[in-house]
C-alpha cells in the first residue's frame, strides 16, 4: 500500500528566501514540497504549515503545538516529517521524544543549512531522505534525518554552524545512514506494537546556569525564586567552584529537593558527567539530593525536566523515577 505521510513545516533555512534584511522563512509548505516533484509519485504526501519561524523563535509552546497536531492526525498517516530550522532542531527533537513516547509510527525532523530554492543546497537531499525514512516500514519513534545520518531524537546536537554535517549523535551510535535512497540500519529498530503515549503539558520553568571561572553568586537567589529546576552546566565531570558554593548551598537548604530540582551536567560535549569523581563535586552530592545528567545532551536534559515537572505534586522519588526512566528500554535511550 502506498504510504501516507504528513509533512509539517515550521520555517527555518530550508523554507527561507534571501531578502535585503537577511534570510527569512517565507515558503509555504506546498512551495517547499514542489522542489521535489518526483517524490509525489511514490507516496501520498499532505502538507500542513504549523508556523513559519526562524527556529531561534521556537518555544515550548511550539513543541506542544507540534505534538498536538501529530496527535490529532496520528491515525490518518503512516508517518510524519517535520521541516524545522537547524538552530533549535535538537531541542524540538528531544522535546517531541518526551511528548510522544512509544510511537510505532516514525516522526522525522529535518532541515537544511541552505534554502531549498538555492542552486547549491542540502535541502532537497535532506527532505527526500526524511520522506524515504518516514515511509520505511521499520522506522518508528522520533529521529533526526540530516546529511544522510539518522540520529535518535534525544541524542542529537548541532555541532557545526555552516557545514552540511550540522548534527552529531552524542554518546550514542548513529541509528542508520541513507545512501542513494537505501537505508542502512546499524541499530535494528525495536518496533513497538503498543500505542503512542502523548503528553500535552510542559513546565517551562527550567533554568540553565553555565559555569564560568570566577562566576558571581549574585543572581542565584533570583534564579531559585523564579525557577522550579536549575541545571548547572559544570566544567568537566562536575564540580561547584568556591565562588558559588556558599550561596548555592544556602539556597538549596531553603527548599525541599522536589521544590527546586538541581540537575548537574557538563559543558563538555562528549562522555558525560560524574559529580562524585572530585571533591569539588562530591561535597554537593553528599549534602543534597540532586539529579545527575551523566551522558545525556543538554537538549535532552532541559526538555526532559520540562516533561518531568509537567505533573503536579511530585515527590522526590517520583521526580527521580521520571528523570531516570528510559523512554525506550530496548535501545537504552534516556
Ligand atoms: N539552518 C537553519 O535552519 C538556521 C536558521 N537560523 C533556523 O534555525 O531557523
Amino acid at each position: 500500500m502506498t504510504k501516507k505521510l504528513l509533512i509539517l513545516t515550521t520555517g527555518g533555512t530550508i523554507a527561507s528566501v534571501e531578502t535585503p534584511h537577511g534570510l527569512i522563512p517565507a515558503l509555504t509548505s506546498e512551495e517547499l514540497l514542489s522542489y521535489l516533484p518526483e517524490i509525489g509519485n511514490d507516496f501520498v504526501l499532505t502538507t500542513k504549515a504549523v508556523c513559519n519561524l526562524d527556529s531561534t523563535d521556537m518555544t515550548p509552546d511550539h513543541w506542544l503545538l507540534l505534538a498536538r497536531t501529530i496527535r490529532k492526525e496520528y491515525e490518518q498517516y503512516d508517518g510524519f516529517v517535520i521541516c524545522h530550522g537547524t538552530d533549535t532542531l535538537a531541542y524540538t527533537a528531544a522535546a517531541l521524544s518526551y511528548l510522544i513516547q512509544n510511537s510505532p509510527k516514525p516522526i522525522v525532523l529535518t532541515g537544511a543549512q541552505k534554502p531549498i530554492g538555492q542552486e547549491i543546497t542540502d535541502a532537497k537531499a535532506n527532505l527526500r531522505d526524511s520522506i524515504l525514512y518516514a515511509a520505511d516500514s521499520l522506522s518508528c519513534g522520533v529521529q533526526i534525518v540530516f546529511d544522510r545520518k539518522v540520529i535518535a531524537g534525544t541524542r542529537a546536537k548541532k555541532t557545526k554552524t555552516l557545514s552540511y554535517a550540522a548534527f552529531s549523535s552524542i554518546n550514542f551510535p548513529i541509528l542508520a545512514t541513507i545512501h542513494d535512497g537505501r537505508i542502512i540500519r546499524y541499530l535494528p529498530p525495536e518496533k513497538t506494537d503498543g500505542q503512542a503515549v502523548f503528553c500535552d503539558k510542559l513546565n517551562p520553568r527550567v533554568f540553565l546556569l553555565k559555569l564560568t571561572p570566577g562566576i558571581s553568586p549574585m543572581l542565584l537567589s533570583d534564579i531559585f525564586r523564579l525557577y522550579d529546576c536549575i541545571i548547572i552546566e559544570s566544567f568537566g565531570v562536575g564540580g561547584i567552584p568556591d565562588s558559588l558554593e556558599k550561596e548555592l548551598f544556602a539556597q538549596l537548604q531553603k527548599y525541599a529537593p522536589e521544590e527546586k530540582v538541581l540537575v548537574m551536567t557538563t559543558q563538555v560535549t562528549y562522555e558525560g558527567s560524574n559529580i562524585g569523581t572530585y571533591e569539588v563535586g562530591r561535597r554537593l552530592r553528599e549534602s543534597f539530593q540532586i539529579l545527575e545528567a551523566r551522558d545525556m545532551t543538554l537538549e535532552a536534559v532541559l526538555t526532559k525536566m520540562m516533561w518531568v515537572l509537567s505533573e503536579e505534586n511530585l515527590t522526590w522519588q517520583d521526580i527521580c523515577r521520571r528523570f531516570y526512566s528510559r523512554i525506550d528500554s530496548d535501545t537504552l535511550l534516556d
